[in-house]
């Protein structure tokens, strides 16, 4: 027998199956979709067995070792992995890497031993441990050429050079303790309190004992004196949360009743579903309702939120309400993540809730999806492999033959237009349950503000609607959706803003640092107020970001207790919780955020929202931005008034612009017009749209391979626009031009084909199916 294997090496060279004989102890247990160890050339690496064959021309190797017990891609991943093969050219092992958690993926590390120590040249010589073993780090890499002289010298082999392999995630085992009723130890009477712990429970943990005050030399003497039995136990690292777990009883509303029956209805079918409520309509009690009629028919469901702010407040509603709930995103520890895994894997999660990333999860009785904020761009991976999780759900859907209930106040236009086909069943809820209404929303214009003389980031509005929040022991969100402190730095006198040297972009200021930084390849400078151009000493910080905002906010309003959430406020782990269950539990008056804040969350105590600079969400370079900006102010502002009648202030400079105007109107009106746009545009859902980014070292060659490239694509029955230059023209001495292609239908593989025939030495090509990710 022999396996078709996929090498875990990211390189065009060996994107295709390899064969290897199956050696006999494997043969009965070995099944497709295992990971394995197989030799590779001189090294041993890490593959994916995608087919067992009979027959084989080329094997001639055995596989080394089975890394599974139940294979880590199941039937269903195989079939998503081809679906994503077919929508986006990648090569084979990143798409495994893709779909499966990063804990299955192996670590590579080196490993020198001596051989021939007397012939080791003395230089080597402090590099390895006393028992002639020198690990290689990355560092080490200047060394590889004279390492690998010595292993391969002629008559003598003086080194050996070892790959040694490890899994990344691993199991956390425990020593743990019970109690033997019939030791013979005499001086038991020191040890009273083992005898009352071990009374009220049979087994202890080594830290259990521990907390109870006993030392490891006490454990010790107990062990070897035989009154207790040591034994080593797995151990699952569960998710500490900061909440309680205590649910809300609600009696749904008729509409809510109304909504929960429809889908309730359609539980064995393959049906869309798209959940259009406004703002505090109460969706996620009916998600709940569903979710409790799925799970009594013994089947799980898979829950997805477009972002870590939002995973604690559904992980407090789901534990507090059901048993087995698994939860899944990149903001948990290695550990944690693996044993949620691990659990996920052995079917012993009825729920699982995650970030994009969980779409991928093996779930054999899969009987809902649930995508909330379906609307947001977060379900889209842009990098690596990319692909939309929203409609990888939809293709598990058809495999499970299952719904898919897909939520929000703001469904993207594509999602709505599916809607109005018929393509998917619309659901509404249309009230506020508590017969509140929507906030009503006032805009400032802050050009006027100018004129008043406030200079100040806050309105006199804005600011005393704060203050009268935080007399009525009220809370407020702030948005600002600008990260980092004074992004980047200007020359006040000659207006110089210092560039990155190999990619066309201004360099990032890091205060702390007093450094200049280029956030695409890394180079940095220390910053100086001496500008390079004219050599004035005038070079200063430019710019409000968000922790700017949070200074000017605490001198505006000592008394106020604030608190930010953007990504340098949650770069620690189980932060996104904390900040959240403190504003939750009123230990905050201002929550202050990036757009991190704006949708989903459910803080009864919010009155008031504020938007700062509005208009800076118009800023962003994509087709979307109008929708996108519309879609984060209805979100944003509907945060207030969802207990107590709210209110929301908009700053801006430009708040007649049609997205900011929209948020006072219904949903309805800004879609008619989006739709309209779109249709203007040859856009999505009119047209498919994709780009092509062509990138190179020489500018004219990298233009001129760009045009060649356009005009073989028209062999296409496709639109072809451009080429233009792409927004970055350059990243790391590499000019980008962009290709942009529309149509209804195109033969994905004849298109990538074409993308692969045209890629050159010095000429790189990248296909994107979706616009703006370039
Ligand atoms: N039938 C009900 N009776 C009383 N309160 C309810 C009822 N349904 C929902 N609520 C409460 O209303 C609030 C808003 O509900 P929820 O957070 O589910 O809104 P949502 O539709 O998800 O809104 P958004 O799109 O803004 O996130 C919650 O505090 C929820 O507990
Ligand atoms: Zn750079």
């Amino acid at each position: 027998m022999y396996a078709k294997v996929i090498i875990d090496i990211k390189h065009e060279d060996v994107n295709r199956f390899f064969d290897y004989i199956i050696p006999q102890k494997y043969e009965d247990f070995l099944e497709r979709g295992m990971r394995v160890l197989v030799p590779f050339g001189k090294q041993t690496r890490m593959g994916y067995v995608t087919e067992i064959i009979t027959e084989s021309l080329d094997a001639t190797k055995e596989i080394l070792e089975v890394l599974d017990v139940i294979p880590s891609i199941n039937e269903e991943l195989f079939s998503l992995m081809n679906y994503i093969k077919n929508h986006v050219p990648a090569l084979y092992s990143s798409i495994f890497s893709t779909v499966i958690p990063s804990e299955l993926a192996v670590n590579y590390t080196k490993v020198v031993e001596m051989v021939k120590p007397e012939l080791v040249p003395d230089d080597l010589k402090p590099y390895f441990n006393k028992k002639g073993i020198w690990r290689l780090k990355r560092k080490d890499q200047v060394y590889y050429p004279r390492l690998k002289k010595l292993r391969d010298s002629k008559d003598q082999e003086i080194i050996k050079i070892k790959t040694v392999i490890k899994e990344k995630g691993t199991t956390k085992t425990d020593k743990t303790y019970t109690y033997n009723q019939n030791h013979h130890y005499k001086r038991i009477y020191h040890y009273e309190i083992v005898i009352d712990l071990f009374n009220m429970k049979k087994e202890y943990t080594r830290k259990e004992l521990t907390d109870q005050g006993l030392t490891a030399s006490n454990i010790n003497t107990l062990v070897k004196n035989q009154v207790l039995f040591e034994q080593e136990k797995d151990v699952f690292r569960e998710i500490e949360h900061q909440f309680d777990l205590s649910d809300k009883k609600v009696v749904l509303t008729d509409e809510q009743q109304n909504v929960v029956n429809q889908i309730v209805n359609s539980l064995d079918k393959q049906e869309t579903f798209l959940l259009k409520g406004i703002t505090g309509s109460g969706k996620t009690e009916v998600y709940l309702e569903v979710i409790s009629k799925v799970i009594e028919q013994n089947k799980q469901v898979l829950v997805l939120v477009p972002e870590i702010t939002l995973v604690a407040q559904m992980a407090k509603r789901l534990k507090s309400r059901f048993d087995d709930v698994a939860i899944y995103h990149s903001a948990l520890s290695s550990g944690e993540r693996f044993d949620q895994y691990k659990k996920i894997q052995s079917g012993k999660a009825s729920i699982v809730l995650g970030t994009r990333s969980a779409v991928f999860l093996p779930m054999e009785d899969l009987g809902l999806v649930i995508i909330d904020e379906e609307h947001d761009d977060s379900y889209i991976q842009k990098e690596q492999v990319i692909y939309d999780a929203v409609e990888i759900a939809l293709e598990r859907a058809k495999h499970h033959q299952i719904p898919v209930l897909l939520g929000s106040a703001t469904p993207s236009i594509t999602s709505m237009y599916e809607a109005m086909n018929n393509r998917f069943t619309l659901l509404e809820l249309t009230k506020r349950p508590l017969n509140l209404e929507i906030p009503t929303i006032q805009y400032v214009d802050m050009r006027l503000e100018l004129e008043k003389n406030n200079t100040s980031i806050f309105s006199k509005t804005l600011l005393d609607a704060m203050k009268k929040r935080i007399e009525m022991k009220e809370q407020t969100i702030l948005l600002f959706n600008r990260k980092g402190y004074a992004p980047f730095v200007l020359c006040r006198a000659c207006g110089d803003v210092p560039q990155c040297p190999h990619c066309d972009i201004s360099l990032t200021y890091y205060k702390e640092k007093k450094s200049l930084k280029c956030h695409y390849c890394g180079y940095e400078k220390p910053f100086d107020n001496t500008c390079s151009v004219c050599n004035a000493s005038k070079v200063k910080e430019v710019g409000t970001g968000i922790e700017y905002v949070e200074q000017v906010l605490k001198k505006q309003m000592p008394k106020a207790r604030v608190l930010r959430m953007d990504k340098n406020a949650t770069r620690i782990k189980g932060s996104h919780e904390i900040i959240w269950n403190n504003f939750l539990n009123e230990e905050a008056d201002i929550l202050l955020g990036t757009q991190m804040i704006a949708k989903g969350l459910d803080f009864p105590k919010v009155t008031l929202v504020g938007v700062l600079m509005a208009d800076l969400l118009l800023k962003v370079p994509s087709y979307k931005s109008t929708e996108n900006a519309y879609m984060l102010l209805a979100q944003v502002t509907g945060r207030s008034g969802r207990f107590y009648p709210g209110e929301a202030i908009i700053q801006g400079y430009d708040i007649g612009h049609f997205a900011i105007k929209s948020v006072n109107q219904t949903y309805e009106t800004f879609y008619q017009e989006a739709l309209y746009n779109r249709k203007l545009m040859n856009y999505p859902p009119f047209k498919n749209t994709s780009q092509i980014l062509i990138s190179g070292e020489s500018y004219l060659k990298t233009y001129q391979r760009a045009f060649m490239l356009k005009k073989a694509l028209s062999s296409l029955s496709c639109d072809v626009l451009g080429p233009s230059q792409a927004l970055i023209t350059k990243i790391k001495d590499y000019y980008r031009f962009t290709i942009t292609l529309k149509y209804e239908t195109i033969e994905k593989q004849e298109l990538f084909d074409l993308l692969e025939a045209h890629e050159f030495d010095d000429i790189k090509i990248r296909y994107f199916p979706y616009l703006d990710i370039v």
